[in-house]
């Protein structure tokens, strides 16, 4: 058997960013990266075509994940690790892992294994997303003053990862709620609940429950268009303080994602 001279790679894959908040996001976790694994080339991909394309029309150059690991086996690495910066094992994640065995199938790489995202259908993947999300709220928070975080949400059955961080968080601050976009725990449910709490609050804070800043945090969210989550609220007598930081951002979700990627890694045999 002749020895294969190992060459090892990492794929980052996020939704990708044109932005420059969500730029500087993804710099920070790419170096972030390379200090864990100093020896290993890291590449990037973005999963959005319509970012790849909006990115191609301002001269920005980026690669799908089946192009950025066609360029790796192209490049003869041996050993690849994509490590995705998701929040659920949903469609868009689902898409990644299906790029990753139409390529091992190939048989061009000796190894090529994919990470997890930020929760995973672990109780533990939930609880250590919740201690992280409660370690990062707002500085200016006053007592009683609730937290609403927006997620994208799903129509894929890994929506139900929203559903048990929400609860692992309430359970620690039940004041800190979690809704989504396009999921079932809809913004009308946490008005809902925090009426119901009955204890007064002049206003609430809005953060993303999104890797970078992109559309849905300054739309969505925090938008002036009315169907925005902070016109809906604000039209509810509900003053809002939005928080435009993606989770990336924070320190302890990168620790999460990175920690994952170590433990794809460890699969590389
Ligand atoms: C399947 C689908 C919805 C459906 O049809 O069910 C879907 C699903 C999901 N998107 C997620 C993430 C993001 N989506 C965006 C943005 C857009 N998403 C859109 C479409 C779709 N998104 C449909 C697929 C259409 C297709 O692929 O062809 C666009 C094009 C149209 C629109 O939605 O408005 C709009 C472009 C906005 C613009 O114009 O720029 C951003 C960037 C941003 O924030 O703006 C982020 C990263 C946020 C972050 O950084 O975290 C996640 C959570 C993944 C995770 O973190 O786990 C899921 C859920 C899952 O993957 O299951
Ligand atoms: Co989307």
């Amino acid at each position: 058997m002749y020895a294969i001279t190992m060459k090892r790679g990492i794929l980052l894959a996020a939704f990708g960013s044109g932005s420059s908040q969500g730029e500087s996001t993804l710099r920070r976790f790419d170096a972030q990266v390379r200090k864990a694994f100093p020896d290993v080339s890291v590449r990037w991909a973005f999963t959005s075509m319509l970012m790849r394309e909006r990115l191609a029309s301002e001269r920005k150059k980026s690669d799908s994940v089946h192009k950025a690991l066609k360029k790796m086996a192209f490049e003869k690495f041996t050993h690849v690790a994509v490590q995705p910066v998701h929040v659920i094992p949903g469609l868009e994640y689902g898409d990644i892992v299906s790029d990753a065995d139409e390529l091992r199938a190939d048989g061009t790489f000796a190894s090529l294994v994919v990470g997890a995202p930020l929760l995973t259908e672990s109780q533990a993947s939930v609880d250590r997303a919740a201690r992280a999300l409660l370690a990062e709220l707002p500085s200016g928070r006053a007592p009683g003053e609730p937290v609403l975080f927006m997620g994208h949400g799903s129509r894929h059955a890994a929506e139900s990862r929203y559903e048990a961080l929400a609860a692992a968080v309430r359970e620690r601050d039940p004041l800190v709620l979690m809704g989504t976009l396009n999921g079932t725990i809809r913004l009308e449910h946490i008005v809902e609940h925090l009426r119901a709490s009955g204890r007064p609050f002049d206003r609430v804070w809005l953060l993303p429950l999104l890797a970078v800043v992109g559309r849905h945090t300054l739309e969505d969210m925090a938008g002036d268009s009315e169907h925005s989550w902070r016109s809906r609220l604000e039209a509810e007598g509900i003053a809002c303080v939005p928080v435009l930081r993606g989770m990336m951002e924070y320190q302890g979700f990168m620790d999460i994602w990175v920690g994952n990627l170590a433990q794809a890694m460890k699969g590389w045999g």
